[in-house]
């Protein structure tokens, strides 16, 4: 069994936690109140701008560490999508009379950006930062995905935003991160190998505390 595989097994509760989120179930069942939809859309904006950063210096790492050289194209991909997904965000933000520039970032999400941010650091490893750029992305996509499903309640207006991380082609992206860092732990040694584990359950943790942040629990 691979690495991955293992943890999902192993932290399977936690991953549910942040991929079955009461915040999701909302949006999922139709529930959700537009005030906490609006806090979550100004927080993730916030979020997003600290991920480009994170996302260069995985792309940094990789020159560096890694001869996987095919890897480098899903990464810059993905890098191209976060620049539509800062468009989106200001033109669903401007529809929904969300003013960004005024947006004050929330505790969770500080915390969130700052963990982002010592990912970056040069003694952090490419497999640790890769498993954490993996993580970030699928929690997003298996969250989302949710609300599309052929059950679901999710209001019209929120169904753009949901096929934006929950659509096929954004699942198909995050299998091939999944793949990139699956390989890139089977090459890394046991210590690595721990360190990564442990930065994806902070991953699993700072996204639940984002849905909670989302929904003013905290
Ligand atoms: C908090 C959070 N996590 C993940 C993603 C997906 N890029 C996001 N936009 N925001």
């Amino acid at each position: 069994m691979g690495t991955i595989e293992t943890w999902m097994k192993k932290h399977s509760l936690l991953y549910t936690g942040a991929t079955n989120h009461p915040f999701i179930h909302s949006i999922r069942d139709g529930t959700i109140d537009l005030s906490s939809f609006k806090r979550w859309l100004g927080q993730d904006y916030i979020f997003v701008r600290a991920f480009v950063p994170f996302v260069a210096s995985v792309l940094l790492k990789l020159w560096k560490e890694s001869d996987e050289s095919s890897d480098m194209e899903v990464i810059l991909g993905g890098m191209a999508a976060l620049n539509d997904e800062l468009a989106w965000f200001k033109k669903e933000a401007s529809k929904r009379g969300v003013s960004l520039s005024d947006i004050v970032p929330h505790k969770a999400n500080i915390r969130y950006c700052s963990f982002l941010e010592s990912l970056t650091s040069t003694e952090v490893e490419y497999t640790v930062a890769i498993t954490a750029f993996w993580a970030i992305e699928a929690v997003y996509q298996d969250s989302f995905a949710h609300c599309l499903e052929e059950d679901s309640k999710t209001p019209a207006e929120l169904k753009e935003t949901c096929e934006r991380w929950g659509n096929e082609a954004f699942g198909q992206y995050c299998r091939s991160l999944r793949e990139i860092a699956k390989r890139s732990l089977e090459k890394a040694p046991d210590g690595v190998v721990s360190k990564a584990e442990i930065v994806f359950l902070r991953v699993l943790e700072h996204e639940v505390e984002f849905w909670n942040m989302s929904r003013g629990e905290t």
